[in-house]
């Protein structure tokens, strides 16, 4: 038996730029020291292996989320990111949180997602025709800049928010998203991302209760939310979190996974072609593409002194999960470095993109139905797409993944009506 801070690990260099680019050949370093075990120096230790991740992170009787210790860590305390950050969803106690995820989890069904599609289908439509009009002939974007639309523009008309405040969202919620890359440089431009967004989510609902929709009407997101927290006694305060969560957990991973998506399969034009013409092709593109990459390295703390294989892992200790890269892990994932829609996934081997546990991701249905929709529209509409450019790549703990994609495609052909 051994406990974890005598062990001799490998020295993640997570802060280090490459690490971005291709953080693959630090797992394989980190794999040959120790087969689940690194450190992030200054931070805590690195859990790399998917079936540790697996038998871990879902254990909420002996960890805690971090983010209400992670604001001290950082020397974030009494800021508006601080304040979030220790209030929102994931780190109210855990009484609060059963009662309030219990009274949305009924509300983010797949069913419910699955309402939303007709929605995220005009959204991604309209998207496109700016993005990649008709009969426009071969084009050049930013795919990631295109893609961070996406998701915003879907949540936006979820929440019944006018489009034009996108923009400034958008650029604040991209900066927001590196809050867990641990950088301080970053943290002035964050709070005032904070500020903003915290402003929008208290406007989108004092403009719904002065314009409240007719009873008849289907509810959106929002009118879930208002009435969801009226019925369980939810503070205004805790609805505007609630707001700017989903804002936020909604928004860099939906978009880097459908830009990491794109990048992968300009290199496999018959699995792109396929999503063009089968729909629900997309649907298991989009599974093998989570498996493939994630945005996210999840944190926990020691909350219950436990051992696990052998290692003792002391209170209080900080645990990183990098779900990211779980998917290619060579010893479970024989073919991991094969991108196979296909494949045969068995119950212990499904990705751990929406993580596991109590936390476990609410918005995951949703999340899926807006990167198959995208997906099958994208491929229809930006035909034989080829890279333009080298990508740029967002540090890899946070929300990692591609900054910047310069591609170019050409687009589809005008439709031509049919004869009377
Ligand atoms: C591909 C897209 C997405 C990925 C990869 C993702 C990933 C995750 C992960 C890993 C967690 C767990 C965090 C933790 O335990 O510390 C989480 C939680 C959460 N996510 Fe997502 N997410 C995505 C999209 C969304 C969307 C679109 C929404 C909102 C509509 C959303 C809402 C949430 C919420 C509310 C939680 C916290 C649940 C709780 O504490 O009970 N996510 N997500």
């Amino acid at each position: 038996m051994q406990t974890l801070n005598a062990l001799d690990l490998y020295a993640m260099p997570f802060d280090a730029a490459a690490m971005g680019e291709d953080p693959w050949p630090e797992f394989e370093k980190a794999r040959s020291v120790h087969p689940w075990l690194a450190k992030w120096e200054g931070h805590g230790f690195v859990i790399h292996e998917y079936r540790a991740m697996r038998e871990l992170f879902g254990r909420d009787d002996m960890l805690r989320p971090p983010y209400a210790d992670v604001v001290g860590h950082l020397g974030q305390e009494g800021t508006p990111w601080g304040r979030f950050t220790q209030e929102q969803l994931i780190s109210l106690p855990p009484e609060q949180h059963k009662l309030l995820r219990h009274a949305l989890a009924s509300r983010f069904t797949p069913r419910n997602a699955n309402e939303l599609r007709p929605m995220m289908r005009e959204t991604v439509t309209s998207l496109l025709d700016e993005w990649a009009p008709r009969g426009s002939g071969r084009q050049s974007i930013d795919f990631e800049e295109f893609a961070s639309h996406f998701p915003i523009s879907v949540m936006f008309t979820l929440v019944g928010a006018p489009q034009e405040g996108i923009r400034l969202l958008r650029d604040d919620l991209e900066a927001i998203g590196l809050a867990h890359s641990y950088n301080l440089d970053l943290f002035p431009r964050i709070q005032e991302g904070i500020v903003r967004v915290e402003q929008f989510a208290a406007d989108c609902i004092a403009e719904r209760r002065a314009h409240p929709h007719a009873n008849d009407a289907v509810e959106d997101v929002l009118d879930i939310l208002i009435r969801t927290g009226a019925e369980n006694g939810v503070s205004d305060r805790q609805l505007i979190d609630l707001i700017m969560f989903f804002f936020i957990a909604g928004y860099d991973t939906s978009k880097n996974v459908l830009t990491y998506t794109m990048y992968t399969l300009i290199s496999r034009p018959d699995i792109y072609e396929r999503c063009a013409e089968d729909y629900d092709y997309c649907r298991k593109v989009i599974e093998e593409a989570l498996r493939w990459f994630n945005p996210s390295t999840v944190a926990r703390y020691v909350d219950t002194e436990f051992t696990y294989r052998d290692v003792t892992f002391p209170k209080d200790a900080m645990l990183f999960f990098p779900l990211s890269i779980s998917g290619r892990d060579p010893v479970t994932f024989e073919e991991g470095w094969t991108f196979d829609p296909d494949r045969t996934v068995a119950p212990d081997e499904r990705h751990l993109a929406f993580a596991l546990g109590r936390h476990m991701c609410l918005g995951q249905y949703i999340a899926r139905a807006q990167l198959q929709e995208a997906l099958h529209q994208v491929a229809q509409r930006m035909r034989d797409p080829q890279l333009a450019g080298q990508p740029g790549w967002r540090p890899f703990p946070g929300a990692w993944g591609i900054k910047g994609l310069p591609i170019s495609f050409a687009a589809a052909r005008e439709v031509t009506p049919e004869p009377a």
